[in-house]
């Protein structure tokens, strides 16, 4: 009778059942390196003793080294929509040329100071030469074909005396036509200009406002108080010198050439505590700060003009053109609160994770350690049914079970190479 044919063993593996196997390692390396790992995973997520963190022990503001639940705060929902206005006024008095500025005159808007100031007095609508140097000619041929218009007016075609020696293209327009390469002087006293920054925030999610003004504070505290960093961190009225120089600006170069500083306030906001406690931050910076070195553009600067009639009835108007430094006011903000459903997810993702340091103890465990064939050999065992004798080996070389291991941990079993006793 022929002998019965042996079922191709990749089947059986394909209809076997894995299930885990608790194996006790009575090791003290894979012990400490499970014990150190579970640590640092708990402590990641929960929060353990600040033996790690930065010497000002600012990594938390408990000072836990507890990231996810205490320095994130997983166990809130967040809420970064932030409702915002922003209201300014500029204050302060300075002198240019003869005259002595007050707030009307440095500012067309209110988040602009103007500090330099190239004035057009008397010009009226008529025909006059060009004053930019690409517009000279000797003759009107030089005039036709450079387009239809200059930066001042519209070009008529003509060629015409600009002074004794000179000649340009004649335009009409406004005459006479600017000239913004004159050496004017910069007002330096707008250094100590106050800009009074008036901000109220809303977190729709919680209901929840507030404003920038210390509760209690009177009209005059107000008038009286300058921001600073450390000493007076919640006033709200800024000395323009000292938002240059926190925005790492020289107010003089900065004036000269006008500029946009940003004013950043932060609304970073734990609910779970005191209303009291949520407190705008301020930051600067200069927003500008990679045009200032284009040679073309360096600054910031716009035009205006006043208009007013003449003695003979003409339409008369001086244009102004402006530099200034222009406060842009960025509101931010991020306000957190306990939520149950957060503090679940945080929960159980922490608890997963402490499946890591199983992963990595059975990495040094199988493969650097002394005696790992061993390990191996009490790790991953073969059981047949109860009732069926266990399967040849396989003639035809299928792929072995889990981590490739039972085929190899039979054969070690079978030729007693190991005592199976820790
Ligand atoms: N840029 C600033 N520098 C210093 N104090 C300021 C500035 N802006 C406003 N204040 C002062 O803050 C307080 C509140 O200003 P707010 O504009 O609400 O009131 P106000 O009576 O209209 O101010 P004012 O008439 O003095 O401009 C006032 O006492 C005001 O003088």
């Amino acid at each position: 009778m022929p002998p019965l044919r042996p079922q191709p063993r990749c089947l059986a593996d394909f209809f076997s059942y894995e299930t885990t196997k608790s194996v006790v390692v009575k090791s003290w390396v894979v012990g400490v390196v499970n014990r150190v790992v579970q640590l640092l995973i708990l402590s990641y997520f929960i929060g353990g003793p600040c033996s790690w963190c930065t010497p000002s022990g600012r990594v938390t503001p408990r000072g836990d080294a507890g990231w996810v639940f205490l320095h994130e705060k997983a166990y809130q929902v967040r809420d970064t929509v932030i409702e915002s206005s922003v209201v300014t006024k500029v204050k302060g008095i300075g002198k240019y040329g003869n005259r002595i500025l007050d707030t009307a005159d440095y500012g067309t808007s209110v988040f602009v100071v103007v500090t330099k100031q190239i004035l057009t007095e008397n010009q009226e609508q008529g025909v006059c030469p060009e004053s930019e140097a690409a517009y000279r000619c000797a003759s009107d041929h030089d005039c036709q074909g450079k387009g239809h218009t200059t930066g001042s007016g519209v070009l008529t075609g003509r060629c015409v005396p600009y002074n004794t020696t000179l000649r340009t293209c004649e335009i009409r327009g406004w005459c006479p036509p600017e000239v913004d390469t004159v050496d004017v002087p910069v007002m330096l006293e707008a250094e100590n200009f106050t800009l009074f920054i008036k901000n109220s925030v809303r977190f729709p999610l919680f209901g929840f406002e507030k404003a920038n003004l210390p509760p209690h504070i009177s009209a005059g505290e107000l008038q009286r108080c300058r921001f600073h960093p450390e000493q007076q961190p919640l006033c709200p009225i800024l000395r323009l010198g000292d938002v240059a120089r926190f925005a790492g600006q020289d107010f003089a170069s900065l004036a000269a050439t006008g500029g946009v500083l940003g004013i950043k306030i932060g609304w970073v906001c734990d609910l779970d505590r005191a209303w009291e406690l949520c407190l705008p931050r301020y930051s600067f910076t200069r927003l500008d700060s990679v045009t200032r070195h284009s040679p073309g553009s360096p600054g910031y600067n716009f035009r205006h003009a006043r208009y007013y009639r003449g003695h003979n009835g003409t339409e008369l108007r001086t244009l102004t053109k402006a530099f200034g430094i222009r406060f842009d006011v960025l509101v931010y903000g991020n306000a957190g609160k306990f939520g149950i459903v957060p503090t679940l997810i945080n929960t159980v993702a922490a608890f997963t994770s402490i499946g890591v340091g199983t992963v990595l103890c059975d990495i040094i465990l199988l493969n650097f350690l002394k005696g790992a064939e061993h390990y191996k050999a009490r790790k991953f065992e073969e059981v047949p049914e109860a009732s069926v004798p266990p399967a040849p080996a396989s003639p035809t070389g299928c792929t072995p079970g889990a981590l490739g291991d039972q085929s190899r941990e039979k054969q070690s079993t079978d030729s007693g190479t190991f005592s199976l006793g820790l």
